[in-house]
C-alpha cells in the first residue's frame, strides 16, 4: 500500500504541494488527474523517492521511500520525458535494468519483443515517439516491480498499442497485485483501467474517489408528468443539477437510487427514465459541487 500523508513541496518559494495526503490500496490503479502544472510530476516523483518533500510522509508498506534502496528496486517510474542512454540498443537498456531490478524477467522481455514488434537491437533514439514508448513499457514491465508509476505515459501511442499495453499492466494489477498510479491530464484515457481517481489543482489534492462509490451514488433521470409540477418533487432529494426540456425534465441526483424512484414515483410520472451517465459527467458535477468548474481543470 501507498501512503502519503500531510506532504508539501516547495521549490524555492513556490509551493507546490500542499498538505497532500492519499492511500493507494496493493493490487489497484489510481489516476491522477490535473491541469498543466498542477503538481502531478512532483507528486509521483515523491512517491517514487526520486524527490523529497518539506514535510510530511510518503511510504510505502509502512517505510519511508525516499533513499530507501530495496523499496526502490520494486518501484518503476516512467517519467513523462523519456530518458536512454544515448547510443544504447533495447537489449543493451535490458542489461542495464537486469542489474538494477532484482526481479528482472528475461523471458517476458522477448516475449513481449515478439508482441511489439522492435528490433532489440536498433538504437532506441533512432526509434520514433511513440516506438521509444513502447521500449518504455517495454523495460518497465519486464523488471516485474510491485509498484508503477505511470506520468502522462499514453502520449504519442497509437490506440491499438495503447490498448495492448494498458491491458498488460491491468493483467500484472491481478495476477501479481502490482499497484498503480497513473497521471493524465485527460479523465477519458484513464477511466477504463482506474479503480480510484484524485484530482489535484495547484498543489491541492481537490477530490478523490473510488470509481465505484462514484457511479452508485449519482444518477441521471429524465422525468415528466401529466399534470404542471412544481419544485415539490425533489424536496427532500440531492439534485446536482436540473434542466426542463419543454415538459421533460432532466436531472442529476445524488443518493440512492431506491430513494429517488421513491419520492418520484409520489407524482406519477409518466416518464421516468434513468440515463447513463457518462464519469465526465459525473466529475463535471462533483466538481461543481466543490466549487471549481471542471473545464478550467482538465479538459
Ligand atoms: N525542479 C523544479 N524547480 C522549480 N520548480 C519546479 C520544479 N519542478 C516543478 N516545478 C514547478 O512545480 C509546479 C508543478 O509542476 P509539475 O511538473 O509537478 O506539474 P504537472 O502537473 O506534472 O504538469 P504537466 O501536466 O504540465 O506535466 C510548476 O509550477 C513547476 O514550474
Amino acid at each position: 500500500m501507498i501512503q502519503v500523508q500531510n506532504v508539501n513541496k516547495k521549490f524555492e518559494k513556490d509551493i507546490v504541494l500542499k498538505d497532500i495526503s492519499l492511500k493507494v490500496d496493493k493490487g489497484s490503479i489510481y489516476g491522477l488527474l490535473g491541469s498543466n502544472g498542477a503538481g502531478k510530476t512532483t507528486l509521483l516523483k515523491t512517491i517514487s523517492g526520486i524527490v523529497k518533500q518539506n514535510s510530511g510522509t510518503v511510504e510505502i508498506e509502512r517505510k519511508p521511500v525516499f533513499e530507501n534502496i530495496p523499496l526502490k528496486e520494486r518501484i518503476i517510474f516512467l517519467p513523462d520525458t523519456l530518458f536512454f542512454f544515448s547510443q544504447y540498443t533495447a537489449n543493451q537498456m535490458a542489461k542495464f535494468y537486469q542489474n538494477m531490478y532484482p526481479n528482472w524477467n528475461q523471458n517476458r522481455f522477448v516475449q513481449m519483443q515478439n508482441l511489439l514488434d522492435l528490433d532489440p537491437n536498433k538504437k532506441i533514439h533512432r526509434f520514433s515517439k511513440g516506438m521509444q514508448r513502447q521500449v518504455a513499457f517495454w523495460l518497465a514491465l519486464c523488471a516485474m516491480p510491485d509498484y508503477l508509476i505511470l506520468d502522462e505515459p499514453f502520449d504519442g501511442l497509437d490506440p491499438v498499442i495503447r490498448k495492448k499495453i494498458k491491458s498488460w499492466v491491468i493483467q500484472d494489477v491481478a495476477e501479481r497485485e502490482m499497484t498503480v498510479i497513473v497521471s493524465s491530464h485527460n479523465l477519458s484515457e484513464v477511466e477504463d483501467i482506474c479503480d480510484a481517481v484524485g484530482i489535484i489543482h495547484r498543489g491541492n489534492l481537490l477530490l478523490e474517489k473510488e470509481l465505484d462509490d462514484l457511479k452508485s451514488d449519482i444518477h441521471k433521470v429524465q422525468l415528466a408528468f401529466k399534470q404542471e409540477t412544481n419544485d415539490d418533487i425533489f424536496a427532500g432529494l440531492h439534485v446536482l443539477h436540473q434542466e426542463k426540456r419543454g415538459s421533460v425534465y432532466v436531472c442529476i441526483i445524488r443518493g440512492e437510487y431506491e430513494d429517488i424512484e421513491k419520492q418520484i414515483n409520489q407524482f406519477n410520472p409518466v416518464v421516468f427514465d434513468i440515463l447513463p451517465l457518462t464519469l465526465e459527467e459525473i466529475f463535471i458535477y462533483e466538481m461543481e459541487g466543490a466549487g471549481y468548474a471542471i473545464e478550467n481543470i482538465l479538459l
